[in-house]
């Protein structure tokens, strides 16, 4: 072994990722639009994103296995989007696995190990050394003489997983490492994988279409949808202010309520209709409402929160029980108001009749407004200070 190439091959200095307007085209399909963002060398982000926003295309464009048509991908003071896939020493987790089918478990694991690009690096020894600690730690140790045609979807997954992990690359991006995993063990190799890589001096991309897993692991969430970066931000920031109702809806199991309401001018004053059912608010929290300016807004609210026949809630709606769901730990009850449908998470045990009448109390404390045109977060201070700059009349003030 070659001890000074080692230590550079098996600590190499950590530096930051840096993507510049990043755009790529398949036909008709804009599959990335201008996506920018850095991370800091240690930094663990996840890319979050429905089905199709664009993840995986991204991830290729990062490791070299595809090429943007426009912007650049920076790792320190190397353009990596200017070099050969094979020099840039991404460890990348396929999602599609893309395990060798005539090689064992334990010569998959090895492979990167004894590539062309390490040979002399590693004796036997250690590398048998490496492998089999990664295969420990994914519980997989016992299936190492196993081709992958003999393991079952998550024994292949977590194959993949090791063979990426083993290695000590630039940068790793992990596409989808735990989506086939049962429920324990996702939860397990979750917080050991996380534990591993925050320990470690690489950026570390963590794709997954699962925002709650994403915001488990990381120390930033990047939203992708439809190829653009919508919003990035602690896990915490997100999590409070969803930059909009496609990211709101993306959050929390189950996701956030999101109802469209009408500030509608009646005989009897200003009234809030959702459905064509009357919102009951308190005067307070009408305010809040008028003071956005706006006649149509989408409330985003979490169940969590959401309270039934709550004498105390400042918002309520009236409808009828639609599903009563007891997930053990709580019950998670649906409420139809004239087609739209509100959740309330509610305590273990509790029980009420389908089809009954209920209101169900909005935490207005916890209600995030959003433009119901565009879907986007309506900030309270920007807005404020924007309806002072605007010459415009507001229609609320006119109306009420
Ligand atoms: N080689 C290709 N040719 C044509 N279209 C493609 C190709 N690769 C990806 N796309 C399209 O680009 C868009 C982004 O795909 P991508 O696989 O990056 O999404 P994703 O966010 O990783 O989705 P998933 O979570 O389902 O894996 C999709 O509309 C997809 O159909």
């Amino acid at each position: 072994m070659k001890a000074n190439a080692l230590s550079m091959l098996s600590a190499p200095r950590g530096e930051p990722l840096h993507l510049e307007s990043v755009s790529k085209r398949f036909g008709e399909v804009q599959a990335l639009s201008e996506v920018s963002f850095s991370a800091e060398p240690g930094e663990v982000i996840a890319l979050c994103g429905p089905s199709g926003a664009g993840k995986s295309t991204l991830g290729r464009m990062i490791s070299g296995l595809d090429m943007p048509d426009s912007g650049s991908v920076h790792l320190g003071g190397l353009v990596l989007s200017d070099m050969a896939a094979q020099q840039r020493r991404v460890a990348h987790m396929f999602e599609s696995l893309a395990l060798y089918p005539t090689l064992d478990v334990f010569s998959n694991v090895a492979s990167p190990l004894r590539a062309p690009s390490h040979r002399g690096l590693f004796n036997a020894a250690e590398i048998a050394a490496q492998v089999e600690a990664i295969l420990v730690m994914m519980d997989i140790a016992q299936l190492s003489k196993r081709r992958p045609s003999e393991l079952s979807g998550g024994q292949r997954q977590r194959v993949a997983l090791c063979r990426t992990l083993v290695q000590s690359p630039s940068l790793f991006i992990l596409d989808e490492p735990i989506g086939h995993l049962d429920a324990k063990l996702r939860h397990r190799l979750r917080g050991e994988i996380n534990r591993r890589q925050r320990a470690l001096d690489q950026v570390t991309l963590w794709l997954t279409p699962d925002t709650l897993e994403g915001m488990a692991v990381a120390d930033r969430v990047v939203m992708l949808i439809d190829g653009k970066v919508q919003q990035i931000g602690s896990p915490r920031e997100v999590y409070a202010a969803p930059a909009s109702t496609s990211i709101a809806r993306l959050l929390g199991d189950p996701a956030m309520n999101l109802i469209d309401i009408w500030l509608k001018q009646e005989a009897d004053g200003l009234k809030v209709l959702c459905n064509g059912v009357r919102l009951q608010v308190a005067e307070s929290f009408l305010a809040r409402l008028k003071a956005t300016g706006q006649l149509r807004l989408t409330l985003g609210f979490p169940p969590l929160h959401s309270r039934l026949d709550d004498p105390t809630a400042l918002a309520g709606l009236r409808g009828d029980i639609y599903t009563v769901e007891p997930f053990g730990k709580y019950t998670l009850v649906t409420v139809e108001v004239n087609g739209a449908y509100v959740k309330a998470k509610l305590p273990a045990g509790f029980q009420i009749t389908v089809g009954s009448s209920v209101l169900v109390g909005i935490p207005t404390e916890h209600v995030l407004l959003f433009d119901h045109e565009s879907g986007v977060l309506i900030d309270e201070a920007a807005a404020a200070l924007h309806n002072k700059k605007t010459t415009a009349p507001n229609p609320l003030h006119s109306e009420a």
